[in-house]
């Protein structure tokens, strides 16, 4: 082994989890960090392949589609053309290069090598970098934090080899936009893509073995949702499970589903989970246990069984967000480091869905609060109904506020319509600052604005639970 380079942190994946990490270490903490990454890019499934090119594509889903138009004026103002694919992928790439080149900036600004290659551990504080040159490089941290995220899952019942049959991570290298697609999986990913193409025209089958929209979900927002983008014109198929699937050539691609049924699409996109790679860090020569299904066992602080050795992001699984994940990345740096003032996650994780039309949440749900056995009035506020929301033309669209009783804190907030994953973020910081019914009325909303949505929900609780017993 070649003299290893010492650091404070070594940060092997340059996702959110890794930067995050690494540049908390470097520009919070003034601490020598470096970055270990596989890939000639940085960023990781949020800007490569995942978080950021879905919602760039969705967005020029939305533009070319006229979609937003369309509801507006009440007729038909599409472009009425197919978009083509280099329109639909144009801004997808201008965006990923922009937020590549901006994370290139940061490591450099504050001296943070990135290295390039696949790391492994050779000894419990070192990392060995196969670079792509066919050489080695040895780091040796003081600390060390595995952020290498997760992969797609892919059946082997599907020939991902034919350009027809896609995963998600292959999605952004799309060679044409096919005419019908039938994804597989109504997870997050499936249920986001799948509105996406319905939106550009394409003939859309959600196919999932489940009975049930996103069920972690508000009941009335899922099924709003399972309702809007049934209008969209996405055909779901549930219950079903996709058993085969074979794309001669010439041919349609056909599915064989659980019950016999079969399928057919031009194109199939298969969003059937995420699993991470974490077995492939010779994680023995370093005593980190893996967990189970490959994601590695950490505890509040990030550390896996081995003290000095982090692992944060999608490879310790739950909530495997590209928001959670940075969050993880800074609370592990900071723990590592000493810097303990920064070394907390918020427990208030809110969820942002950028299915058409978006949902969010943060905090508890009906059913969470039922099963405490807390008592607790909803305030409800229609799109239809706020002035705003009037203008924009959203129709479906509403927020439900959650307020425990008696003391009336804001607990739980969820909502389906134009913004949402922005909006949900006011109830949010409402519950962080440990506020309820009294802080939203008695707070200066713009006019016209969908933030007047949360005084509207207000008023509702109010109304619903009498306006004499609160006063
Ligand atoms: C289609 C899609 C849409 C999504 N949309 C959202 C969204 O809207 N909002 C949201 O919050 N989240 C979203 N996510 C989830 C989000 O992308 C992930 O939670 C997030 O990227 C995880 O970050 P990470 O840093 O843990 O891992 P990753 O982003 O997966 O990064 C891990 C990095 O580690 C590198 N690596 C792996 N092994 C090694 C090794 N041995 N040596 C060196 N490098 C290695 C990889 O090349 C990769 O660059 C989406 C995901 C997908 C797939
Ligand atoms: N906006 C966001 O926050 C966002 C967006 C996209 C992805 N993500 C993250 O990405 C991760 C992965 O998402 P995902 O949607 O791929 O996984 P998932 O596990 O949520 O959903 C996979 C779905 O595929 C179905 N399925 C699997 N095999 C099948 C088969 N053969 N036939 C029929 N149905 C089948 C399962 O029943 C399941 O409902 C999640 O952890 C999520 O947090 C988040």
């Amino acid at each position: 082994m070649s003299e290893p380079e010492m650091f404070d942190l070594v940060v092997v994946g340059a996702g959110p989890a890794g930067l995050h990490a690494a540049l908390s270490a470097a520009a919070l903490f003034g601490k020598r960090a470096a970055v270990v990454e596989r890939d000639a890019t940085v960023g990781g499934a949020t800007t490569v392949t995942g978080t950021l090119p879905s919602k760039t594509l969705r967005e020029t889903a939305l533009a070319l589609s006229g979609y937003r138009a369309r509801k507006l004026y009440g007729v038909d103002l599409s472009l009425r053309r197919r978009a083509t694919v280099s329109e639909l992928l144009s801004h997808e790439r201008t965006v990923k290069a922009a937020e590549q080149a901006q994370f290139r900036g940061l490591l450099e600004r504050f001296g943070v090598p990135l290295v390039r290659g696949a790391a492994t551990f050779a000894d419990p504080h070192t990392v060995r970098v196969a670079r792509p040159d066919g050489g080695e490089t040895f780091l040796r941290g003081g600390a060390v934090v595995l952020a290498t995220g997760s992969v797609p899952v892919r059946p082997p019942l599907f020939p991902f080899d034919d350009p027809r049959v896609h995963d998600s991570d292959e999605l952004v290298d799309l060679a044409e936009i096919p005419e019908s697609l039938a994804v597989i999986g109504a997870g997050v990913i499936g249920a986001e893509y799948a509105c996406m193409f319905a939106a550009l025209g394409v003939k859309t089958t959600l196919i999932d073995g489940r009975s049930k929209l996103l069920e972690f979900l508000d009941p009335d927002v899922s099924a709003a949702l399972a309702n809007a983008m049934t209008g969209l014109g996405v055909e779901f198929v549930w219950d079903e499970r996709v058993t085969g699937c074979a794309a001669p050539p010439g041919g349609d691609v056909t599915l064989t589903l659980s019950s016999g049924r079969t399928l057919a699409a031009d194109h199939v996109l298969v969003c059937a989970g995420r699993v991470s790679r974490a077995d492939e860090l010779n994680l023995a020569a370093a005593g980190v246990e893996p967990g189970s299904k490959g994601r590695l066992k950490v505890n509040e602080h990030f550390q896996t069984n081995v003290p000095h050795v982090y692992a944060v992001g999608d490879v310790i699984g739950f909530p495997a967000l590209a928001s959670t994940s940075a969050e993880q990345g800074r609370a592990a740096a900071a723990h590592a480091l000493g810097a303990t003032g920064l070394a907390g996650m918020t427990p208030l994780l809110p969820t942002g869905i950028y299915t058409i039309p978006e949902v969010a949440s943060a905090g508890a749900t009906e059913a969470e609060l039922k099963l405490k056995g807390v008592p607790y009035v909803v305030g409800r506020a229609d799109y239809a109904k706020n002035p705003r929301g009037k203008i924009v033309g959203d129709e479906g669209g509403f927020l439900k506020l959650l307020f425990r009783e008696p003391d009336l804190a804001l607990v739980g907030v969820h909502m389906i319509g134009e913004l949402a994953t922005e909006l949900v973020h006011t109830g949010m910081m409402v519950m962080r600052a440990g506020g309820g019914m009294d802080l939203i009325l008695n707070t200066c909303f713009n006019y016209p604005t969908l933030g007047g949505l949360f005084k509207q929900a207000a008023y509702a609780a109010l109304l619903a639970r009498g306006a004499e017993a609160h006063r």
